[in-house]
């Protein structure tokens, strides 16, 4: 077999330098050639010592795995699914084939039934012979390297056993349990005869069960779910049966204009909450959710990241994305997981995956500040984290590439298993090479748009504004967020013009994106300058009063505290413990 490789972008990017291709594992063994370095995130960045910008990257799409020694061979993420075919293709199988392909995850497949169904609901169902779904499970697991088992329709009580006693034998990374039983449409995809068999067996050995109300509702014996506190409940009593985490969700909890879901790991409880796209088109939302979140558990991610963080925003975005489109005539239509159908030019639309909520407390990092008291830049985000920080960026104006690129790894390590997103000040080449969740760029860093293309549709920008003209400019750009300032004077920024609370006000109300305030804010005046009244205004961007002194910790929760009470509102995601 021939190794076949592509150029990602080559037209844009490959202007100056020869491109080379090396495949992850190369650069966590700290490979080097001549003088370029090699990234490890999914995409092959590649970026010369001498420059300060990325020039180009390279995507390897297959390799001949036999020309390679062992520790060189690419070993892909892989989710196998185990559920039955939808032959309309909104949900089961093809949902979470085409959600792994959108989360760039290699999904093989476990067939347990085929359906003959459609946008109008489901006309057949045909279950596959339970000593074939043994052999099909045998034949993916004994061979694949499979990091996640996500089940969806699982028809019987006999193929249920097969998997399980299956699993024991072949183990895998991680279990995600999305117990099917009805179909969006009201037809009945599994009886309640496998109920005590989900319970008994295989719950205790998943690492997560993604019921919706009515599958809550069933295993609790019929129990009304009506509330937001009704699912809590359920997520406590559903945690007893074994799972190690609960999410339960709440798509279709009525009158509710957001969609909540609860997600309850045994110790905290996390309200994931979006705004209810207007859509008909939901059908396969619940599989499609818990593919994404196998997905983000096979590439290593800690499960309230690959809940939180991403599989809930993909559906919500997918299915913003695609409420419009129109396939079939019934009142259950299929949602576009590849943002694509909808899509008119490789520009027009993109993935919103930033949540604007993110920006409250905002911690940005001074080396400078750091070196001062002491602490590693790492301690510094922990901290910040620890005392609430809900959006991390590095700031580290004078570091070595790779000192900067080791400690972003290792801030995003941090970060991840918190949930917190973390972006880069400027170093677009730094984001890509750690792929870290965004950048932020001033009016004389890499233009927003040039950093957008070079980022991808996915990862967040934000652009430092004073202007309502440099707001209308980021949006056009494709920015997600706006850093207005300096609001008040600072040490951290020479020569800085300050807007004071009035430019602040012009900013806000002449962007269309969420605005962070930034420049001279601490817990005194962090109150006023939430309270200029816009509501586009989400949070403030802090550096000094979190890092300039001896506790980051305490300082940051001071301002956590202090801005929890001002009534911020829009799209939340709260923790409740
Ligand atoms: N109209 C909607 N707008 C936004 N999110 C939605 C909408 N409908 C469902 N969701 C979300 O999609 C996911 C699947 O939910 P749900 O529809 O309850 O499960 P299922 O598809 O298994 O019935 C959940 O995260 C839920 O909050
Ligand atoms: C084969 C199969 N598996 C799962 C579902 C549930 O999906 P939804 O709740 O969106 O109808 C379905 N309708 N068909
Ligand atoms: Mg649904």
């Amino acid at each position: 077999m021939a190794s076949s490789t592509f150029l990602s972008a080559s037209s844009l990017f490959a202007t100056k330098h020869y491109l080379l291709l090396i495949p992850p594992q190369a650069s966590a063994k700290g490979y080097t050639n001549n003088n370029l370095r090699v990234s490890n995130s999914p995409s092959f960045v590649l970026r010369t010592k001498n420059s300060t910008h990325l020039q180009g990257f390279v995507a390897m799409q297959e390799k001949d795995a036999s020309t390679l020694g062992d520790d060189l061979k690419i070993k892909i993420p892989h989710v196998l699914s185990v559920a039955g075919s939808d032959s309309g293709a909104g949900a089961g199988i093809q949902a979470d084939l085409k959600a792994c392909a959108a989360r760039r995850v290699y999904c093989s497949t476990v067939i347990t039934s085929v359906t003959a169904q459609n946008t109008v609901g489901v006309q057949g169902v045909s279950n596959v012979p339970e000593d074939f779904v043994a052999e099909q499970l045998k034949s993916v697991l004994s061979d694949m390297q499979v990091d996640v088992v996500k089940t969806g329709m699982l028809p019987s009580v006999g193929i249920i056993n097969i998997l399980c006693k299956t699993l024991r034998e072949f183990p895998v990374q991680a279990l995600v349990v999305d117990p099917v039983m009805v179909s969006t449409s009201g037809d009945v995809l599994a009886g309640p005869s496998i109920l005590s068999v989900f319970r008994e067996v295989l719950f205790p050995m998943a690492d997560i069960i993604t019921p919706n109300l009515k599958e809550a509702s069933a295993l609790l014996d019929g129990v009304q779910l009506e509330t937001v506190d009704d699912l809590r409940c359920a997520a406590r009593l559903l945690y007893d049966m074994g799972p190690k985490n609960v999410l339960v969700k709440g798509g279709d909890l009525p009158d509710s204009s957001d969609a909540v879901d609860i997600f309850f790991n045994g110790d905290n409880f996390y309200e994931l909450r979006s705004p209810r796209v207007k859509t008909q088109n939901t059908h396969g939302t619940g599989c499609s959710l818990a593919s994404c979140i196998a997905a983000e558990l096979a590439k290593g991610y800690p499960m309230v990241s690959a809940v939180k963080q991403v599989a809930k925003r993909f559906v919500e975005t997918a299915l913003d994305y695609s409420k419009d489109i129109f396939i079939g005539n019934g009142p259950q239509g299929p949602f576009d997981h590849l943002l694509r159908l909808k899509r008119h030019s490789q520009d027009c639309h993109r993935l919103q995956a930033f949540n604007s909520s993110d920006l409250l407390l905002y911690a940005v990092t001074d080396s400078e500040m750091n070196k001062k008291w002491g602490r590693s830049i790492t301690d510094a985000v922990k901290a910040a984290i620890e005392g609430g920080a809900t959006i991390v960026q590095l700031r580290e104006k004078d570091a070595e590439t790779q000192d900067f690129l080791e400690s972003a790894k290792a801030c995003l390590k941090i970060c991840r298993s918190h949930g917190v997103p973390l972006l880069i000040n400027d170093r677009i080449d730094i984001a890509l090479a750690c792929d870290a969740d965004g950048v932020h760029v001033g009016q004389s860093d890499m233009p927003a748009r040039v950093a957008r293309t070079l980022l991808g549709p996915e990862k967040i920008v934000g652009v430092s504004c004073k202007t309502p003209e440099q707001t209308r400019q980021a949006w056009v750009d494709g920015a997600d967020y706006i850093g207005c300032g300096g609001v008040y004077p600072t040490n951290t920024k020479e020569n800085n013009i300050t807007v004071g609370l009035d430019g602040l006000k012009t900013v806000c109300m002449a962007s269309t994106l969420p605005v962070v305030a930034i420049g001279g804010i601490g817990v005194s005046n962090a109150r006023t300058v939430m309270e200029i009244g816009v509501p586009n205004l989400k949070g403030v961007a802090v550096v000094s009063a979190l890092f300039d002194g001896e506790c980051v910790l305490t300082e940051t929760r001071k301002l956590h505290a202090m801005l929890s009470e001002s009534n911020i509102d829009g799209y939340t995601q709260k923790l409740i413990i």
